[in-house]
């Protein structure tokens, strides 16, 4: 594939080393002019959806990209399916035939197993965000230790492919990515977005367990509506789940 062109108007700040790039992106947030994508060669305190930590074995890929969408916080949240969707585009181009798969909320999956996971952070003030952090780890050539029971394997794109790809050289390829699905999100809504993303969603019209704080919930995976909500039909009726874990 060609060397993809830096998308205009998008900043990055490349780092040796950092504890977490979301919270550097946090840190960092106020002084930026414009989109940015703050990537680090090396992240040794990574964080994890839902308070956990996120291992980078030296190799992988952490970076996060700080955006100023001025958007009521829910609309705002719903590029967390752009940027699963721009990391599945960029991994797609640079590894094809790749078993790509997204499952819902944002991870992306390589051949049934967790390649990469996406966290949203960001500051919101009269109900608006002021900044949006889109933080993304991708298990490039190492994979963290097991998680917690249940959850799908981790794996990565050396393990399962044998492809060897750099951590800048991804960070090209999904600046460019994530910079076309913006693109399509200012233009056109979340429509394209969500049809794109359930184009490539795992387990979709299968039974799965969304598993919250406060109890889980089993059914059919039926789809994700105009509000980012999982939707899953069950002995109970349709539910639309905001936020949850999905076991398969
Ligand atoms: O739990 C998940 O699946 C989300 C993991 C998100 C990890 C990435 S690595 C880059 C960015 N910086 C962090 O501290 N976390 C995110």
């Amino acid at each position: 594939m060609n060397d993809p062109v830096w998308p205009e108007g998008y900043g990055r700040r490349m780092l040796a080393q950092v504890d977490s790039t979301n919270a550097e992106a946090m840190r960092q947030a106020g002084g930026l002019s414009g989109p940015t994508w703050i990537f680090a060669a090396r992240q040794l305190s990574g964080r994890g959806r839902r308070g956990r930590a996120w291992r980078d074995p030296a190799g992988n890929f952490a970076a996060s990209l700080v955006l100023r969408p001025a958007e009521p916080p829910g609309q705002a949240a719903l590029r967390s399916f752009a940027a699963s969707l721009a990391l599945h585009d960029a991994l797609s181009a640079l590894v094809p035939g790749a078993e790509l798969a997204l499952k819902w909320p944002n991870d992306v999956l390589l051949s049934g197993g967790k390649l990469a996971g996406i966290l949203l952070e960001g500051s919101s003030a009269g109900g608006r965000m002021m900044h949006l952090v889109i933080g993304i780890g991708v298990n490039l050539t190492g994979v963290p230790e097991p998680g917690e029971a249940g959850a799908l394997p981790a794996v990565s794109l050396l393990s399962e492919t044998g492809a060897r790809i750099a951590p800048e050289v991804l960070l090209d390829h999904l600046a460019a990515c994530y910079a076309a699905r913006e693109a399509e999100f200012q233009a056109e809504g979340f429509a394209p977005i969500r049809a794109a993303w359930l184009a490539r969603a795992a387990r979709l019209g299968q039974e799965v367990t969304a598993r919250t704080m406060r109890g889980e919930t089993s059914g059919r995976f039926e789809t994700v509506d105009a509000g980012g909500n999982l939707v899953l039909s069950t002995a109970d009726g349709r539910r639309a789940i905001p936020a949850a874990d999905v076991y398969f």
